[in-house]
């Protein structure tokens, strides 16, 4: 195996290896890391995925990434360790709805959502990058969630030696149990912050923090910022095609978006040599990302508070690597001028990928709540507002009746209780990973919408880790 790099989206930073990709933030020029080549797996080898459980299918995939940094039997380790916790023996079990409409269900983590399919794997493995360090400066990572990202990077990182983890969270804007998952862990190296602001907001302070270093503090990624986020969810794709006998046949996802990371990683594994038909981009109420597929215009503007509430996104991160692989020199320019005048228009390269590969469609509220109750009477399944907004748009899609269609699962109900009640009636059963958190004392601070506030609570952290 030989060495992976990784070139930025802004052009200007050197290449760097997979090991400082995964324990760094943005690139020392604002951009993000991707891999130089994206590597493609021959069509045998893709085939013979389907014979394996996931975390060998997983580890294979991974690898690809990874390269010299971490031996391939150690990896392996890894992924198993990785999905040990998953309670479901396949890990991303494939669910027949109706028709050509399949959900893949990605919550069967510990903390219930699909951040756990990365964040298991990136918490290991940056464990073991710090612990190969001789005296190595401990690393203090700071992420921004508007939900999940939060709880599965706190399960991940909670109690390892070395690391810290400062998460950030929208004030008000979480549901009660994505902010309990969060804040009744008690564990020395995590620091909560409620931040008087959007997700938008959180997400901009991370970054200017990235940008601006605090101190001589060693900061690190948990976000999709960070490239192994993105690898780490690229394998559940191969599975659910490998398990619809679809690695040589067209198949579609149905994609519930907010930081475009999922819908990117489906990208890569198409990238890879997954014959994925389409991708669909499927937001809620805030349709930034469906408007620019339909418009070609990127236009920033208020994110607006959904019943899906981890998809109240205005700014989606990762939009910049869908960018840059399809016209890599007019990505700087794009990213300047949306941070100097909030919008930009796509050249005529990135317009034919998404043309191409890409479809978008958004749910008002009433629409995610018509999808719960068509999963809930066309295929006795309950499905969270994030899934329905999936739903929607797959069952608007206007592919050929022969596509499979697959939308994903990504979050369990029973994070969205009062959502679910609403629109059907009852409230979905909580699994019991979820009851302890209720009688648990929650720890966290508010904090102004200012990277300055923050910069102390990472210095603080960083003090009991040295
Ligand atoms: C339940 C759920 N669905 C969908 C999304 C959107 O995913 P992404 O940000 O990768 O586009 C999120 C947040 O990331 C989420 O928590
Ligand atoms: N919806 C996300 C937002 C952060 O996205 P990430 O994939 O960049 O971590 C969340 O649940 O926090």
């Amino acid at each position: 195996m030989s060495a992976i790099r990784y070139v930025s989206t802004r052009g200007s930073a050197e290449r760097a290896s997979f090991r400082d990709v995964v324990l760094s933030g943005t690139a020392p020029d604002g951009g993000l890391w991707m891999p130089a080549d994206i590597p493609r797996l021959p069509k045998a080898r893709i085939a013979d995925l389907a014979e394996l459980p996931y975390p060998d299918l997983a580890a294979l995939i991974l690898s690809a990434f990874v390269g010299d940094a971490i031996p391939d039997e150690r990896l392996f380790e890894i992924c198993q360790e990785a999905y040990a916790g998953f309670d479901d023996p396949e890990v991303a079990p494939l669910v027949p709805l109706a028709g050509r409409h399949w959900l893949l269900e990605l919550f069967h983590g510990p903390t219930l959502a699909f951040k756990d399919f990365a964040l298991q794997v990136v918490g290991r493995i940056m464990a073991e990058l710090i612990d190969a360090e001789e005296g190595g400066q401990p690393l203090v990572l700071v992420g921004a969630t508007s939900g999940d990202t939060g709880s599965a990077a706190i399960a991940a990182i909670a109690d390892r030696a070395n690391i810290g983890l400062v998460m950030l969270h929208p004030e008000g804007r979480v549901s009660e149990v994505q902010r309990r998952q969060m804040t009744t862990v008690d564990a020395p190296n995590i620091v909560n912050l409620a931040v008087k602001g959007s997700f938008d907001d959180c997400q901009r302070i991370v970054k200017q923090l990235f940008a601006s270093g605090v101190g001589d503090l060693r900061l690190g990624a948990v976000n999709s910022i960070n490239w192994l986020r993105i690898a780490g969810q690229v394998p559940y794709y191969f599975a659910a095609a490998a398990k619809l006998n679809a690695v040589d046949r067209p198949l579609a996802f149905a994609v519930p978006t907010g930081n475009f990371g999922n819908a990117f990683a489906g990208h890569v594994a198409r990238a890879m040599g997954l014959p994925v038909e389409r991708l669909i981009v499927a937001s809620n109420a805030n349709a930034i990302l469906p408007r620019t597929i339909a418009t070609g215009l990127y236009e920033r503007g208020e994110a607006l508070a959904t019943s899906a509430p981890a998809m109240d996104i205005q700014v989606a991160s990762n939009f910049e690597r869908l960018l840059f692989d399809a016209d890599p020199a007019a990505t700087p320019g794009q990213m300047e001028l949306l941070s100097q005048e909030g919008r930009f228009h796509l050249t005529a390269p990135q317009r034919r990928v998404l043309d191409a590969m890409f479809a978008g469609a958004s749910a008002h509220e009433g629409a995610i709540a018509d999808a719960m109750r068509w999963a809930r009477d066309r295929a006795g399944q309950v499905i969270d507002p994030h899934t329905a907004a999936g739903l929607h748009a797959a069952l608007a899609s206007d592919l050929p009746h022969d596509v499979p269609i697959v939308t994903l699962a990504t979050a369990h109900p029973a994070k969205f209780p009062d959502a679910v009640a609403e629109a059907l009636g009852e409230r979905p059963a909580a699994p019991e990973r979820l009851r302890a958190i209720f009688g648990r004392e929650e720890r966290y601070a508010t904090v102004e919408a200012d990277p300055k506030a923050v910069a102390s609570h990472l210095e603080d952290i960083a003090r009991t880790l040295a």
